[in-house]
């Protein structure tokens, strides 16, 4: 199975726990987009659901497919969020937000009773960190905020750049119109610290690193997909 093969099968795994008449909330990135498509074909089927997008991007597939959507405000508590991640830790631990979508993202996951990650085994870590960390500010005091996550890490004995995400023509700007650090720290031996660190940074708007959220994680490798379960 190539990268594209291996996100379907876990995108395929995920959708059997979607069950008819579900209020959805719907990740993002490719292994999501995985998702959606196997999803919009369901739904093509006869299938009911209520999806929630986690971002614009995926909303507007959603629309291109025919997957019925609503806003949070409509559906403020779901049944499952079928979502993507950047690395799984063993825990069940999750970085997200490499594309860019962390602060829904959560939001979603949050309202959620069940939560469940689609990934291929490429993600899976013994220590989350590997995969630089998003970290979702406001543009006001941009300078501010970036030396106080900067005391944060430093505080933490956490090494390694932190840099502004840039986009084509500027920074790079998330659905909520926000900017986003990159904190390539190599390993986050505690990140449950590092995350309460972070929170406490007035200029922070969200983290990627989403603990004790995941249900269950959906790996897919050459032998197949695997799921693993959150210890209770
Ligand atoms: O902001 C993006 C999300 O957190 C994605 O779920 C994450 O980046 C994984 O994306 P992909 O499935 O493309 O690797």
């Amino acid at each position: 199975m190539d990268a594209r093969e291996l996100k379907i099968a876990a995108a395929k795994a995920a959708l059997e726990h979607v069950e008819d008449g579900m209020r959805l909330g719907i990740g993002t990135g490719s292994t999501a987009d995985e998702f959606v498509r196997l999803l919009a074909e369901k739904v093509a089927e006869g299938f009911k659901v209520q999806g929630v997008p986690t971002s614009e991007r995926t909303a507007r597939l959603c629309v291109e497919l025919g997957v019925p959507l609503y806003s949070l405000d409509d559906l403020p508590e779901l049944d499952l969020t079928i979502d993507g991640a950047d690395e799984v830790d063993n825990a069940l631990g999750l970085i997200k937000g490499g594309g860019g979508a962390l602060l829904r993202e959560k939001i979603v996951a949050s309202a959620s009773a069940r939560m469940i990650v689609i990934a291929d085994e490429t993600k899976l870590v013994d220590t989350l960190g590997r995969f630089p960390l998003p970290i979702e500010i406001a543009p006001f005091g941009l300078t501010a905020t970036r030396m106080a996550v900067e005391r944060l890490a430093s505080r933490l004995g956490l090494t390694g750049e932190i840099v502004q995400r840039p986009d084509k023509d500027g920074p790079y700007l998330t659905d909520g119109g926000h900017f986003i650090l990159d904190a390539s720290f190599g390993r986050i031996p505690d990140a449950e610290a590092l995350a309460n660190g972070l929170v406490a940074i007035p200029g922070v708007v969200e983290h990627g690193l989403f603990l004790n959220m995941a249900d269950a994680a959906i790996i897919a490798s050459q032998s197949g997909a695997r799921t693993l379960l959150a210890k209770t």
